[in-house]
């Protein structure tokens, strides 16, 4: 099967210039099929609080209200996925900024009311992405750029955490593809202390996954992007890493070993 690489970068690395410039520098060197997916969180949270709406998240996870759900909407799709795409095409690389609602790529449920009332946050599930027409831009020689954004098919957005994005999509893609799934993020991949990059853990099963939780090493944002991993994992994916964004190249070129690979 042909490969293909699905990349994410978090809000930590689009929040700084230099760093996504650097990174998008990268990525459009990596070679053959790729499709990004971006998140953004931390700028959504500067523009909200900026615009007087105090953003609310639990577990790393947003509650998106009415007022809430224009901001994402205005920052993920438009001004980071608009950008991303823009430095792209300047380096060569042919890219194509999506939402999930564009060309139905990503059609989602609204989180149901359980304990928590999220608002308009939207589930998502591998067996409902539109993979035909991922493929179909993929063979066109583009590169699909995916913005945290779906929609549930009658007229609204809503808002999906860009690991599961990039989870789903990779589990939807694998039937067809050999697919290796980055998460790129400021860290040299996951620590044993989260202050110190020279405390890497190279390799995490999901037994290990377990004591590192239970031990506290593992906490925050890196649970949900931990779950999504071993997730795709499970449902055919190829190859997992978790890894700084520096590193991209590195990994898929296979020069040497970077970040953490996940093992099941
Ligand atoms: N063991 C760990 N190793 C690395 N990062 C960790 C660990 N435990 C918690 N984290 C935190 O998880 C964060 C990454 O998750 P998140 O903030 O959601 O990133 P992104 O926006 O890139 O998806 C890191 O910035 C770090 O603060
Ligand atoms: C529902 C939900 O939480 N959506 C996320 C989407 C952005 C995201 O995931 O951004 P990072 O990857 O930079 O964290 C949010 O609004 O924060």
């Amino acid at each position: 099967m042909q490969p293909l690489y699905i990349i994410k970068i978090g809000g930590n690395i689009i929040d700084a210039e230099s760093k996504l410039s650097h990174f998008l520098q990268h990525f459009s060197q990596v070679p053959g099929a790729k499709i990004l997916v971006h998140g953004g969180g931390k700028i959504a949270t500067e523009v909200s609080k900026a615009l007087g709406i105090e953003p609310q998240l639990i577990d790393g996870r947003r509650i998106t209200d009415a007022g809430s759900l224009k901001v994402v909407t205005m920052v993920y799709a438009g001004l980071i996925n608009k950008n991303i795409v823009a430095q792209l095409q300047a380096n060569k690389c042919n890219a194509i900024g999506l939402t999930g609602a564009d060309a139905n790529l990503i059609p989602a449920k609204k989180r149901q009311i359980g304990a928590i009332d999220y608002g308009f946050v939207g589930d998502v599930e591998s067996e409902r992405v539109n993979a035909t027409i991922l493929k179909s831009i993929l063979s066109a020689g583009s590169t699909p750029i995916v913005a945290p954004i779906t929609h549930d098919e009658a007229g609204n957005l809503l808002n999906t955490n860009a690991d599961t994005i990039a989870s789903t999509l990779a589990v939807a893609l694998a039937k067809s593809y050999a697919v290796s799934l980055i998460y790129c993020f400021e860290k040299k991949g996951v620590l044993r202390d989260v202050n110190d990059d020279n405390s890497l853990i190279p390799e995490i099963t999901p037994t290990k996954y377990q004591e590192l939780r239970e031990n506290g090493i593992i906490a925050q944002g890196m649970i949900p992007k931990m779950d999504n991993a071993l997730q795709a994992l499970q449902s055919g994916v190829k190859a997992v890493h978790i890894a700084h964004a520096d590193d991209v190249l590195t990994i898929t070129n296979h020069k040497e070993p970077a970040g953490t690979v996940l093992h099941l």
